[in-house]
């Protein structure tokens, strides 16, 4: 025998789910159902795809089927099934350790009060462990698949567990729960037929239940107790049911039995394709976003199966990355069985389920947004983001995606769409406008919002990190141009007439600006976009703007050609109009430099000399005091 400890972050969610799930203990039943479902999937798919295994069935392979044992005086309960089972090294990762980053990031990031609130926990699957909430003992017998042996996993759930050598007739896993006081109300049959019923019925195999049956003997008016076995669950793959035969509740088990969250999902869409190809599909959007959605290693929630049989679920070829939130099924009558990782790659057959279900998911999305903006709003909250990474991947449904982003924007509190910001168009104006930058404060006080405030235009704030890769790439909603205010060409459509005296009488000083800035700016010019403020710098259509060069430069690229803003400045502001008239060359230098600075740190970019930036502040304040 040997006795093993627990990884540290599973002594933290064993404390965490026997101190805060008490309000749902019964879920435990649920959690070992689907790992017993999710192991017979397996087994199956091996069965009919391998020769090896195929070889077994009958002899080490058994049907597959769950089997539930209840012995009310010993206070015990067996969960058992004929799946795919488990060796000691298998016990030892799997029960021993928690391999989901997700989980292992959630359990560190939780502050104390956090880890009281058991909503929080629900947010992922807390899968085998929830056994303890009504076990004091556990104790796991499995026998892998292939294999001769049997090991015996056993645990208190509190520090470690002990495994030895065991025996079991075929391959699959006992689960045996040793009942503690908080399990004790599970020790009878109809509140387990009725657990089972609520969270399992779809499980596509058969459950069975053995237990004590009290029957009346009316001739000798007492009951007599009978051992019987009876099937609970219907077993028939939920998804392939009409829709007008389940219930909200029964898609909403199917959901929590699929992903483990405690949460109703926020919507489901059901469809079975008919035709060239047949399919069924039932997708889900859970209600809050993964706790991996912005890993690398996040775990994909779409399972795929071959005429109900459950073929694998870890495949990122199901769904476009973007969608990675979305959890459900998809089950192909027309893939071959022993589809592999690499077939799936190029197959046509998915390409198509594929191609489909984006557009499915995305047409129902922007019903949904009519139907019931309330909780549209909800989705927005949790999935905007997502969104705008398909915008710059999924070209065929570019036009789709325009209309589900929500933007900030001047002219409204909340969010809003393109085509309620196209509605509120100005009669003259020609473009939507929008700002991109990683700060909304730095943002909305930008100079270069200043002609639009004049005019009453519209710019849509766009201050998440990935907009202005995102949007760059885009420069039209349907038949109108989307343009970035930070970038030259957007203050075209706003040019005032009465320019060419203008830049005639500033030409001199422009000149003298540009001798004292030299090389820092690409050139300067009079601008047609301020109003307040004295100056500001933009950058060019086709380069990246200084807040983009930041973070190009945090992500560690390196050899970016220096910055070389341009430098605008506002012919009608008073300090452009007194350097006008100045002719003390030290102080025309001091404010060129001074108004290529604000305007950098109005950008959001950082000086490279602070130091010399105050001294001329400082000697431009004494004469002015
Ligand atoms: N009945 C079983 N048969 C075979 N393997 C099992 C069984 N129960 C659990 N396992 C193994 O133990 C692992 C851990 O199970 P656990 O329920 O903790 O998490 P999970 O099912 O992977 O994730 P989640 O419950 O969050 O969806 C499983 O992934 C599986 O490999």
């Amino acid at each position: 025998m040997s006795k093993q400890q627990f990884q540290t972050e599973v002594s933290q969610l064993l404390q965490l789910i026997v101190h805060s799930l008490y309000s749902h203990p019964e879920i435990f039943l649920r959690e070992l159902i689907s790992n017993s479902s999710d192991a017979l999937d397996k087994l199956r798919h091996l069965t009919l795809t391998d020769d090896a295994y195929k070889a077994l069935v009958g002899n080490g392979i058994e049907p597959p089927r769950i089997e539930l044992e209840l012995n009310e005086d010993a206070r015990t309960i067996t969960i058992s099934d004929t799946g795919i089972g488990m060796n000691e090294e298998d016990l030892v990762s799997h029960l021993g350790t928690i391999a989901r980053s997700g989980t292992r990031t959630f359990l560190s990031q939780l502050s104390g009060d956090q880890r009281k609130d058991s909503n929080l926990i629900g947010q992922f699957g807390v899968g085998f462990y929830s056994a303890f909430m009504v076990a004091d003992k556990v104790e796991v017998i499995s026998r892998k698949a292939g294999d001769d042996k049997a090991w015996k996993w056993i645990s208190d759930g509190k520090t470690g567990f002990e495994i030895e050598p065991a025996e079991r007739a075929s391959a699959g896993t006992t689960v045996l729960l040793h009942l503690n006081e908080e399990g004790a109300q599970y020790a009878n049959s109809y509140r387990l037929q009725e657990i089972v019923r609520k969270y399992s019925n779809h499980i596509a195999f058969p459950i069975f239940l053995t237990y004590d049956k009290s029957e009346g003997n009316a001739e000798k008016k007492e009951s007599i107790k009978s051992r019987v076995t009876e099937q609970v669950n219907a077993a028939s793959a939920m998804w392939q049911r009409s829709k007008s035969e389940l219930t909200d509740e029964d898609y909403k088990e199917l959901y929590k039995s699929l992903t483990g969250d405690w949460e109703d999902p926020l919507l489901w869409f059901h469809t079975r394709a008919e035709g060239t190809l047949e399919y069924t599909t039932l997708f889900y959007i859970p209600a809050k976003a993964p706790l991996d959605l912005y890993q690398t290693d996040y775990k994909t929630g779409v399972k795929l199966y071959v005429k109900r049989v459950f073929i694998m679920d870890d495949s990122r070829e199901l769904l476009p990355q973007y969608l990675r939130f979305v959890r459900g099924i998809i089950d192909s009558e027309d893939l071959p069985l022993n589809v592999s990782r690499e077939i799936l790659q190029q197959n046509k057959v998915l390409a198509s389920i594929k191609a489909a279900s984006v557009k499915k998911i995305l047409s129902e999305l922007k019903s949904l947004s009519t139907s019931n903006p309330e909780k549209y709003a909800q989705f927005i909250a949790e999935y905007n983001r997502p969104l705008k990474e398909g915008l710059y991947g999924d070209f065929a449904n570019r036009e789709t995606l325009l209309e589900l982003i929500r933007f900030k924007s001047t002219k409204v509190d909340g969010l809003t769409s393109l085509a309620e910001a196209k509605a509120r168009m100005q009669p003259e104006q020609k473009s939507l406008y929008y700002i991109t930058g990683g700060n909304e404060a730095l943002l909305r006080n930008s100079p270069l919002l200043e002609i639009y405030k004049k005019k009453n235009i519209e710019v849509l704030i766009l201050d998440d990190d990935i907009d202005e890769i995102v949007f760059s790439a885009i420069d039209k909603y349907g038949e109108i141009d989307l343009k970035a205010a930070n970038k030259g060409a957007a203050s075209e459509d706003l040019k005032s007439e009465a320019e060419p005296e203008k830049a005639e009488s500033l030409k001199p000083l422009i000149e003298k600006l540009k001798a004292t800035l030299g090389d820092a700016v690409k050139e300067i010019r009079i601008s047609t976009r301020l109003a307040d403020s004295p100056s500001v710098i933009v950058s060019d259509e086709d380069e990246p703007s200084a807040r983009m060069r930041q973070m190009m430069q945090a992500m560690g690229q390196k050899n970016l050609p220096e910055l070389k803003p341009t430098l605008e400045i506002n012919p009608d502001h008073e300090i452009i109009k007194k350097l006008l008239t100045k002719t003390d060359d030290a102080a025309i230098q001091d404010a060129a430099w001074l108004l290529f600075d604000q305007a950098l740190l109005l950008e959001g970019v950082p000086l490279k000399d602070p130091a010399t930036f105050v001294q001329r502040l400082n000697r431009v304040l004494n004469q002015s005091i």
